[in-house]
């Protein structure tokens, strides 16, 4: 059976007179990897400080293992923040650095210096127990940080932007580290980030966050393959959007011509959005193209080509093949029923969840 450790029921935040947290409700399960993705000033933070206590709702209920815990203090919660800066104490070693918590409730010393070793050894640090938080690199403080907040035996860790001033190959490195170091604790982390490729490599669930709302939740699989609408699919991977009709269930209309696909529900001739991703579409010939389109420029990507062109209607397409094609001339594109998403206009995520799941049935 699944847990839910964490509960919000319509939470809201204002500052001031502006609501930067708008009726969000969610609910996460105890000992998995939550994302909250989204762009700057949407009100990730925000809702990691809710959940750790640092601040209070305005309107809304948090609840933590079924317990409501509006008026607990942060200190009463079970819950550990590693902050974007690590804020580690520059003039206390590792080890100082580590107990520092423990300290403080008082534990006596020979069970915090047993529990430090353990944690510095779930983090790979055993050894580093002396050395000075100046003589430690990015990654390894980054590394204390998340020990100091493991020692305290959190059942929720959160995690605000915990890669971000690391370096491209040692941000890898941590994301590998941090999902295993999860799966081995079993511990609920929720980590912040701006970043959609970190949000889909590392989480078992993303909620997409836009203007103190949550977008859309799901599995990052979920999330890429159906996009609820134009904000979603823009803000994860690269997405290719033209205006089109629903003309009827499995049959959709864009850029003058039918089109076979596997979405259905809408209104008979409903205006849409249409959104297939640049590495669903194929390069080739003219007459075996489902779309034609004119190849503007193109540049090498190492792994593929990516191409940008135009259609008859002045739609933008990019696409990325394995094959070159030719600045200047006419190609023909190719792609699946299932690779075309069709999304709605101003479709709750209740509604689009009840609307997928009933022709998933099928
Ligand atoms: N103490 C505060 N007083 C007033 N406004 C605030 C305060 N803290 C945050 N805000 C505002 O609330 C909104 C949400 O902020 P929040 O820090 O949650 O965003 P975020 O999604 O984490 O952004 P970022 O990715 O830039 O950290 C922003 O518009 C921010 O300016």
């Amino acid at each position: 059976m699944t847990t839910n450790i964490i509960t919000f029921s319509n939470v809201s935040k204002s500052y001031n007179e502006t609501k930067v947290l708008k009726n969000v409700s969610f609910e996460i399960e105890q000992g998995k990897f939550y994302t909250l993705l989204g762009p700057s000033g949407c009100g990730k933070t925000t809702i990691l400080r809710l959940i750790a206590g640092f601040i209070e709702t305005s309107e809304g209920d948090i609840r933590l293992e079924g317990k409501r815990v509006n008026d607990i203090p942060a200190n009463k919660r079970k819950v550990n923040t590693v902050f974007q800066d690590y804020a580690l104490f520059p003039h206390l070693n590792v080890f100082d650095n580590v107990a520092f918590g423990l300290n403080i409730k008082k534990v006596p010393k020979k069970q915090i210096a047993a529990k430090v070793m353990e944690v510095l050894k779930l983090v790979q640090l055993a050894g580093f127990e002396d050395r000075e938080i100046s003589e430690m690199s990015g990654g390894q403080r980054q590394r204390v940080a998340i020990a100091r907040a493991l020692a305290n035996e959190p059942e929720v860790l959160l995690l605000d932007e915990p890669l971000s001033a690391l370096d491209l190959k040692l941000r890898t490195d941590m994301q590998y580290e941090l999902r295993e170091l999860q799966k081995r604790l079993g511990i609920t982390f929720i980590f912040v980030t701006h970043d959609q490729e970190e949000a889909l490599a590392m989480s078992d669930e993303i909620f997409v966050l836009n203007k103190g709302k949550i977008v859309q939740s799901g599995s990052p699989v979920d999330i890429y393959d159906e996009p609820i609408n134009r904000f979603v699919a823009d803000f994860i991977g690269e997405s290719n959007i033209v205006p089109g009709q629903m003309l009827e269930d499995n049959l959709v209309q864009f850029v003058g011509k039918n089109f076979e696909c596997v979405d259905g529900g809408m209104r008979p001739n409903e205006a849409v959005e249409i959104m297939i991703r640049p590495e669903d579409l194929t390069l080739t010939s003219i007459d075996q193209g489902k779309l034609i389109i004119k190849i503007d420029s193109q540049l090498f990507r190492g792994v593929h080509y990516e191409m940008i062109g135009h259609d008859a209607e002045g739609n933008e397409w990019v696409v990325h093949s394995t094959r070159k094609a030719q600045e200047g001339t006419e190609v023909g594109l190719a792609f699946d029923p299932e690779n075309i998403h069709v999304m709605r206009f101003n479709e709750s995520e209740e509604e689009f969840d009840a609307r997928l799941e009933s022709y998933e049935e099928e």
